[in-house]
Order: C-alpha cells, then sequence, then structure tokens
C-alpha cells in the first residue's frame, strides 16, 4: 500500500463470514477516509457539475489536464480494494459516499421498505434541464436494493427493473424516493418504488431481486 492510502479496516466485523465473490454482510462505517470524506466527495460532485456545463477555451483545457492528472496519480497511490474503500460503506454520508449515485439521505429503512430525499445534480443532465432515465433508474435499482436487503435480510441482485416515467425530473431539487417489497416468493422479492416532487409524481418502478444463494457471485 502507498503512502496516500489509509489503513484498512480489517475487523472480523467488517471482512464477515463472506461467500463466493460476494460479501454477505456489507461493511459499515463511519470513519474511513477521515472526518472530511463527504466534503471530498462533494468536490468531486462538483467537478463533475462543473465539466457537464463548461465550455472551456484550449488553453484551460490544457491547465486542467495537468492538474487533473496530477490529482489522479495522488488517488491512484491511495486505491484499494472495493470492500475497503470509503465509497459505498460510509452510511453517515449521502448515498453511503459513492459518488457514482446521485446523492441521498435515508430518513427510513425498516419493514415498510426505504424512504430516502435525493437530489438529481447538474451531472444527471438528460436533456432540457431535466434528469436522464438511466439516472433514475439508477435511484431505483439503489434503493429497491435496500428494500429488498431488509425484506430477506441478505444480499440480493437485480433480476429485472423497470420504470415508467410519468413526468418530468427536475435536477436541483430535493425529492422524495420511496421502495418497498411488494411480495417475496422463495428467492424472489419483488420491490415497487415512487420518485415523487413534492406532491408530482416523476416516476414509479418495479422490480425483481433474487436473493443470492450462499457462494453465489
Ligand atoms: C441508514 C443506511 C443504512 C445503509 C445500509 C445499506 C444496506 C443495504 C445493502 C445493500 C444495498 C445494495 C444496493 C445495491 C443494489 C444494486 C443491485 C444491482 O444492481 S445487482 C447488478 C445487476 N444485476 C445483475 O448483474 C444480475 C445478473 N443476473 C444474475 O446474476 C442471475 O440471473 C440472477 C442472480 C438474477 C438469478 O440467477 P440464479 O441462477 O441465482 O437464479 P434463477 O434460478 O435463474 O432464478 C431464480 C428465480 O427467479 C426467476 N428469474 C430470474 N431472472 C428473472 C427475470 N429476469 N425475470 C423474471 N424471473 C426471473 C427464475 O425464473 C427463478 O424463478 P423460479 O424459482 O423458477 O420460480
Amino acid at each position: 500500500m502507498s503512502d496516500g492510502a489509509a489503513s484498512p479496516d480489517l475487523s472480523a466485523e467488517v471482512e464477515g463470514p463472506h461467500e463466493g465473490g460476494f460479501r454477505a454482510r456489507a461493511a459499515i462505517t463511519t470513519e474511513r477516509g477521515g472526518p472530511r470524506y463527504g466534503e471530498f466527495s462533494e468536490q468531486v460532485r462538483t467537478l463533475m457539475d462543473n465539466v457537464r456545463y463548461a465550455c472551456p477555451t484550449p488553453e484551460l483545457v490544457d491547465e486542467l489536464i495537468d492538474t487533473l492528472a496530477e490529482i489522479n496519480d495522488k488517488l491512484a497511490a491511495a486505491r484499494i480494494d472495493e470492500w475497503h474503500s470509503p465509497s459505498g460503506t460510509r452510511i453517515d454520508l449521502p448515498a453511503r459516499g459513492n459518488i457514482n449515485l446521485p446523492p441521498f439521505d435515508v430518513t427510513y429503512l425498516n419493514d415498510d421498505g426505504a424512504f430516502a430525499t435525493l437530489t438529481f445534480r447538474d451531472f444527471h443532465l438528460g436533456g432540457n434541464n431535466a434528469a436522464h432515465g438511466g439516472q433514475i433508474a439508477v435511484a431505483f435499482d439503489e434503493l429497491g436494493g435496500y428494500a429488498s436487503a431488509v425484506a430477506i435480510q441478505g444480499v440480493s441482485r437485480t433480476a429485472y427493473l423497470t420504470v415508467q416515467y410519468r413526468s418530468i425530473t427536475p435536477l436541483n431539487t430535493p425529492l422524495q424516493i420511496r421502495t418497498w417489497a411488494d411480495r417475496i416468493d422463495g428467492r424472489k422479492v419483488y420491490v415497487k418504488g415512487t420518485l415523487h416532487d413534492g406532491d408530482r409524481l416523476c416516476a414509479e418502478m418495479e422490480a425483481l431481486f433474487i436473493k443470492l444463494n450462499p457462494g453465489q457471485r
């Protein structure tokens, strides 16, 4: 490991019983990456927002390439495996610290399913100031996975996921996303979801998640 990488948390709890290539229990952390990791993630999101909307001069592009190459060298030296990175495990941060997801904050996660406040950013632009449909599916897959996880108390993978786009989903607006397990049939978890902008329904989701067998990748 390079100087730039923090020591991984290799506690038994985090390492957990893991079966095959997929861990039966996701690591839950609040300290990896340190107290400013959330601020760092937000800078990355802002970078992507600005890249989406900027029209830099060729000179500025030259300058930015050098700056970004320097940043990438530092981050590459701090890379670690997916199980021990802060991204995806920092449950105290929006979207578990995963900048690949639209940032969301979970309000509840229980037998009723999951409810979160979620905001699509400039970099989630589809067109005409509205969110990209694929990004809406990403949000439903993530929160649908939460509803499935609590329903079966285990890990599942998405077999299918369909989205009905009912009205325009705005960017930079706190939205309400809800998912719940509608029915369980053996390993099959049928999950439904809704995305609202206040009273207005933006999209609906129906998905099938399959509980993984022990050792299944
Ligand atoms: C306060 C905050 C706290 C935070 C805490 C967080 C905790 C939350 C924890 C974690 C959250 C994680 C959230 C992330 C979620 C993201 C999930 C993804 O994106 S997964 C990637 C995309 N999906 C794939 O890559 C799958 C690829 N496909 C497969 O691997 C297989 O096809 C799989 C596993 C889906 C099924 O394969 P088989 O071999 O295990 O099972 P077979 O026998 O084929 O199917 C089982 C039953 O399901 C039906 N089935 C399977 N696929 C179907 C389909 N597409 N349509 C309809 N039925 C299907 C079959 O007909 C069968 O039914 P019959 O038992 O016979 O009745």
